[in-house]
């Protein structure tokens, strides 16, 4: 389902004026490369789950401006005619290479490289961090939240809390890439096939004169598909005593089970615990118990391990889909060469702070992995030319000291290299996956990485190293502006 708004104007404005310059000084076909990355991991995390890289793909092929756009940008009075003019022509005819949606990433490493006509490469800059940054950051979460949750189903019950409606959308499908079973946003389920799931609302419940006829009408309806909200009036005391009473006087007599009781108040182990108890010693062993209310990955992780709740599945809604603890992902774009007669000049970005310093040059990305056990041992950065040989020794080196480094034996390691051609001369030669198809690449991507990236405490760091060409060059080039 392609978007029928025309979104080509989210852009920042100065991407516009800086524009207009480079074509009035007559540099609009000078090739540049831009770099996509980020420099730290929400929630103190070990990693990110690439996302959104498909409503990329859509905004590069849809950049167009139409006739209005050009008329409201020669209303601003600030644009020659012979720009505009250009503007309303223009197409990305560039190269894109990003990664694979749902792949672990790492802080500093390129996630999408843009290789275009400066003007092309500069307007498409806040549209590719916006999509990238969103659903990065939902999916990282929900990631967490999945891998809490150890197996136990994870819905996502955000869209009410969402950021507006396309936060709730765009976060539906990145959480699901990252694990959960399913969404309640049936929009979510209708524009990329995730299952839609959902139980009902304590207004429904307050609906009926009493909680058993809500429970009973509810039944009727879906005998096969039933999980009664069981906390309206008192969880113990009535909810699951209805329940029950309609599970044996109406669903089993029919052929039918009950599939669950949600809890979406009050201490969550002790009810769940109660609540096991009163199934099990009915014959409802298979009757599951969905909770919902204000969970995160520190909750379900406490519910389970130190609680001991009896927990089948979660519904998870406003601190996955806003990710609350860190609301914001910081990936940037930042350029990183030039070319000149044919040449790529390197440039780089230099502050006081090292972790902001830009790696300079036309570069690569791949992941490094041991050949035996199948896990990821580092990423290294290599400037384009550069031709590694797994076959041979390979020292990769901490990003600004030479002498952090580390040497892996030729023959032991497999090199990967990350990014795929996305965009050729403009031209979409990337087919992209099915949704079903990223959410289970995803999960086999997490499992190359060691768990001590994962955990949520202190992660191990993962590195993210440069070859040795291409430290030179950084360090030549800090060496150079100092
Ligand atoms: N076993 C538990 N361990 C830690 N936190 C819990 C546990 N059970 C519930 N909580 C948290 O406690 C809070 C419950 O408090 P809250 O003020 O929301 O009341 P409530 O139980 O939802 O009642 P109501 O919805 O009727 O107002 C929620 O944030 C929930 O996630
Ligand atoms: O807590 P979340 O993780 O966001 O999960 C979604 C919440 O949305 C619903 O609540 P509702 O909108 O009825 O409000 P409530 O907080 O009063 O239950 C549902 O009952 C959950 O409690
Ligand atoms: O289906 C549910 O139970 C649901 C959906 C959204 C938000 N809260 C609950």
């Amino acid at each position: 389902m392609k978007e029928v708004r025309n979104l080509s104007l989210v852009m920042d404005f100065y991407e516009l004026t800086m524009s207009q310059v480079y074509f009035e000084d007559g540099l609009k076909d000078t090739e540049v490369v831009f770099d996509l990355f980020y420099r730290r991991n929400p929630d103190n995390g070990g990693l990110a789950v690439f996302c959104g890289l498909e409503q990329i793909i859509d905004y590069v092929q849809n950049l167009r401006f139409e006739p209005e756009d050009i008329e409201y940008l020669a209303g601003l009075g600030q644009f020659t005619p012979e720009f505009l003019d250009y503007l309303a022509n223009i197409r990305f005819t560039g190269d894109l290479w990003a990664i694979p949606e749902g792949t672990p990433v790492f802080p500093h490493e390129p996630l999408v490289r843009v290789k275009a006509p400066i003007i092309e490469a500069q307007l498409v800059e806040t549209a590719l961090l916006l999509a990238l940054n969103h659903q990065t950051l939902i999916a990282t979460k929900a990631r967490r939240i999945v891998q809490a949750a150890e197996g136990r189903p994870v819905m996502e019950f955000g869209a009410r809390r969402a950021h507006n409606f396309d936060a709730a959308v765009m976060g539906a499908r990145a959480a699901y890439i990252a694990g959960c079973a399913g969404t309640a946003t049936t929009y979510a389920g209708q524009k990329f096939g995730i299952p839609v799931l959902g139980t009902m609302a304590h207004s429904f419940v307050q609906s009926y004169p009493t909680e058993y006829d809500a429970f009973l009408a509810y039944a009727k309806q879906f005998p096969n598909s039933c999980t009664l909200l069981i906390d309206t009036y008192n969880t113990l005391k009535s909810g699951i005593q209805n329940a029950i009473r309609v599970a044996k006087e109406y669903l089993e007599p029919n052929g039918y089970r009950l599939k669950g009781v949600r809890i979406d108040s009050g201490d969550m182990a002790y009810l769940s615990k109660k609540i096991r108890k009163i199934l099990d010693d009915n014959g409802m062993q298979d009757c599951a118990i969905v909770v919902s209310n204000s969970l995160d990955e520190y909750l379900i992780e406490s519910l389970i391990h130190q609680q001991g709740a009896k927990i089948d599945s979660f519904g998870v809604g406003e601190n996955m889909i806003c990710s609350k603890n860190t609301p914001v992902f910081g990936g940037v774009y930042k350029m990183s060469a030039v070319n000149h007669d044919g040449e790529w000049i390197p440039r780089i970005k230099i502050s006081e702070n090292d972790e902001k310093t830009t790696d300079p040059g036309y570069k690569n990305l791949y992941r490094i992995l041991d050949k035996e056990e199948g896990k990821a041992i580092a990423d290294v950065i290599a400037l384009q030319d550069e031709v590694l040989d797994p076959e041979k020794d390979l020292t990769i080196y901490h990003p600004m000291k030479k002498w952090k480094y580390k040497t892996i034996v030729g023959g032991t390691y497999e090199l990967r290299p990350l990014l795929v051609e996305i965009f050729r001369n403009g031209e979409l030669v990337y087919d992209c996956p099915t949704l079903e198809g990223i959410r289970a690449y995803s999960k086999r991507e997490m499992d190359t990485l060691w768990e001590e990236i994962k955990r949520f405490v202190n992660p191990q760091v993962y590195y993210v190293d440069l070859t040795e060409k291409l430290l030179d060059l950084k360090l030549g080039m800090l060496e150079e502006y100092k």
